[in-house]
């Protein structure tokens, strides 16, 4: 039996698409990892390529097999490779990849050395259109920031809480996402663990109350270590601190573009 190919019937509309394709594509890959080579996890995709107007629709089976074709691995020569695959495969001048996944980090307590995984949120956003190839990276870290103006006003203690860095940023060759979380971490008022032992939590609550740091603070602390790296063209650093005094949280960002123009 034949079956009807209805994604490539003329379409008369003349309504060019930039992007159609899959979205929340959950799915096993494998990423680099500094410290075993390669890691593991599930990643959550989107994938689009654009369409002509004159097509009724995009074969989205084919997104599917150009993944299964590339055995999982998503890294930034891949991701090239994969959007030339899927512009050759669906006859796209435009393709676009974005991959978020759960990227863990084996790290040790400080004093008592108790070793447990953090997880951070990673993405990569990648387009080739045009001859032309840009690839994001995204690092979301969990700080913990102490509030320095509660810390001077009162009499004990200081409001501190969970925060969340999120670094994005295009560089010429391979940055490690293991770098940019040690910027983020040594740029907080203290960093996140799993896993902390008495002696630990002593020694991270005074660290936090030593090193007292607004969401602005982290931003500009992250943004002048990021600008020491050569490898990286642009950058853009967003803390948010879901606050332990308010219902609402405290936001900062900056990108590096910002950071030129007042030099
Ligand atoms: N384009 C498009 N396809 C859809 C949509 N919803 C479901 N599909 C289905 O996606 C499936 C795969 O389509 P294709 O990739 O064109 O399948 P195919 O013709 O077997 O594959 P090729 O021979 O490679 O073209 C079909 O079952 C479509 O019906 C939609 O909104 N748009």
């Amino acid at each position: 039996m034949v079956l009807k190919d209805v994604q490539n019937e003329r379409d008369a509309r003349n309504i060019y698409l930039k992007r159609v394709g899959v979205k929340g594509v959950r799915y096993p890959v494998v990423v680099l990892d500094r410290a075993q080579g390669t890691q593991a996890t599930i990643a959550t995709i989107n994938m689009y390529v654009d369409l002509p107007k004159d097509y009724r629709g995009t074969h989205m089976s084919r997104f599917i097999e150009v993944l299964n074709e590339f055995h999982l691995e998503i890294n930034p020569k891949r991701v090239k490779d994969i959007l030339n695959r899927l512009k050759d495969v669906l006859n796209a001048k435009r393709a676009v990849i974005e991959v978020e996944f759960p990227y863990f980090v084996k790290k040790q307590a400080p004093v008592t050395k108790s070793e447990s995984y953090l997880e951070y949120t990673c993405s990569f956003e990648a387009e080739i259109f045009d001859g032309k190839f840009d690839f994001l990276t995204s690092v979301l870290v969990p700080i913990h920031t102490l509030c320095p103006c509660s810390k001077e006003i009162s009499e004990r203690g200081a409001h501190n809480q969970r925060a969340l860095c999120k670094v994005s940023f295009e560089s010429k060759e391979m940055i490690w996402i293991e770098d940019i979380i040690e910027v983020v971490e040594k740029s907080a008022s203290a960093p996140i663990f799993t896993l902390l032992k008495r002696p630990d939590e002593k020694y991270v609550t005074e660290l936090a109350y030593d090193n007292p740091k607004f969401v602005e603070d982290v931003a500009r602390d992250v943004a002048i270590e990021l600008k020491k790296y050569d490898k990286i063209k642009w950058y853009k650093v967003e803390v948010e601190s879901y606050e332990s005094i308010h219902a609402h949280n405290a936001y900062a960002c900056v990108t590096s573009d910002e950071l030129e123009e007042q030099i």
